[in-house]
């Protein structure tokens, strides 16, 4: 696997239901042994583009490409891709062992040696005590970690997982995106998940996709989607943002990046609508000119070294260097 390029690319690839353009022509590199979240909100295409990378779903245009070789017309099982589900799909008559054999007895293989691949499997997602369980004996996440297993036991290049978390409670889901981290690293292959959580993609992704209306709005490292977004779509979807609209066009400005001064003396003019304890933080909420709505988070020493009530008016200031020109 290392010193050979796993990456895999689209290329113009569309996907169409009758007249509905669920992609639209979108191109993207992924590089090998990276942790992507395509993100965006719901119906923008996001699990059209998965299954179609993972071969359940036909490409309507466009290619896909893996280590340089095109697969978009090859069956799921010679893609070298596999793929999670949402709902995890385990087979409930099947033992946990059997499960993530399955794949192995489809393709032929003796029994000892696809339960021994299974059992290694499970040591890497620490199931081994677990191998004779019924999936109805199992809790959600370890449901999630035999799906996860049965998954990597094909070997893959590129894992494709569509919204892998969404069934666990808050506090297992922030557990279990740090396990899908670590694995990520470990098998030193590419992870492509499918997320419509913004906290999701930041916490997990070394390159976030954000996907709106069928196309890709930026892509890019977390960090620089979430503090230069391009767009207005994006700025609002990633959140932590204000879109303000000044006369030399639409600007993203981070909430924590604005201050509030006591008199309207700063960069803009605002009335608080209100004021909300966060606990680390006060969001002050204001409205200024033009009927807009600006956000300043400030740390509550900060707030209450100089508190404000709803009502007053006060001004609004911010380093300019933070703001980004938005393109739409
Ligand atoms: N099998 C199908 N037949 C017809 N239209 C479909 C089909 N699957 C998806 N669509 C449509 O294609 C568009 C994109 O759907 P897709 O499931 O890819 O979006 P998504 O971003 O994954 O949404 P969600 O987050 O809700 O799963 C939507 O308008 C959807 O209604």
């Amino acid at each position: 696997m290392t010193g050979v390029k796993q990456d895999l690319e689209l290329v113009a690839l569309t996907k169409r239901y009758g007249s509905t353009l669920a992609v639209d022509s979108i191109s993207h590199h992924f590089r090998s042994s990276s942790y992507t979240c395509l993100l965006g909100p719901s119906g923008c295409g996001k699990s059209s583009t998965l299954r179609m990378i993972a071969g359940h779903e036909t490409v309507s245009e466009g290619s896909i490409l893996l280590a340089g070789r095109d697969i978009s017309a090859l069956p799921p099982a010679k893609r070298r891709t596999a793929m999670m589900f949402q709902n995890y799909a385990l087979f409930p008559h099947l033992s946990v062992l059997d499960n993530v054999a399955f794949s192995l007895k489809m393709k032929g293989v003796d029994k000892s040696e696809r339960h021994a691949k299974a059992n290694e499997m499970l040591e890497l997602v620490d199931l081994t005590p677990l191998a004779g369980r019924l999936p109805a004996q199992l809790s959600g996440g370890q449901q999630q970690r035999v799906a996860l297993a049965r998954a990597l036991i094909t070997r893959p290049q590129v894992l494709l997982l569509d919204e892998p978390l969404s069934a666990l409670d808050p506090f297992l889901r922030v557990r279990m995106r740090s396990e899908l981290r670590k694995l990520q690293k470990e098998l030193d292959i590419s992870f492509l998940h499918v997320t419509h959580g913004q906290d999701e993609a930041l916490a997990l992704a070394d390159e976030v996709v954000v996907m709106n209306n069928a196309v890709i709005e930026q892509a890019g490292p977390a960090r620089e989607v979430f503090n230069a977004p391009k767009t207005k779509f994006v700025a609002q979807f990633m959140g932590g943002h204000n879109v303000i609209a000044l006369p030399e066009g639409n600007i993203a400005i981070r909430t924590d990046a604005v201050t509030t001064t006591t008199v309207p003396e700063g960069r803009l003019e605002a009335r608080i609508l209100a004021v909300e304890y966060q606990g680390t933080h006060v969001s002050v909420l204001t409205r200024v000119a033009g009927d807009q709505e600006v956000t300043a988070l400030m740390p509550d020493a900060a707030f209450f070294a100089n508190p404000h009530n709803p009502g007053d008016r006060i001004g609004l200031t911010w380093d300019t260097a933070s703001q980004h020109q938005l393109t739409a």
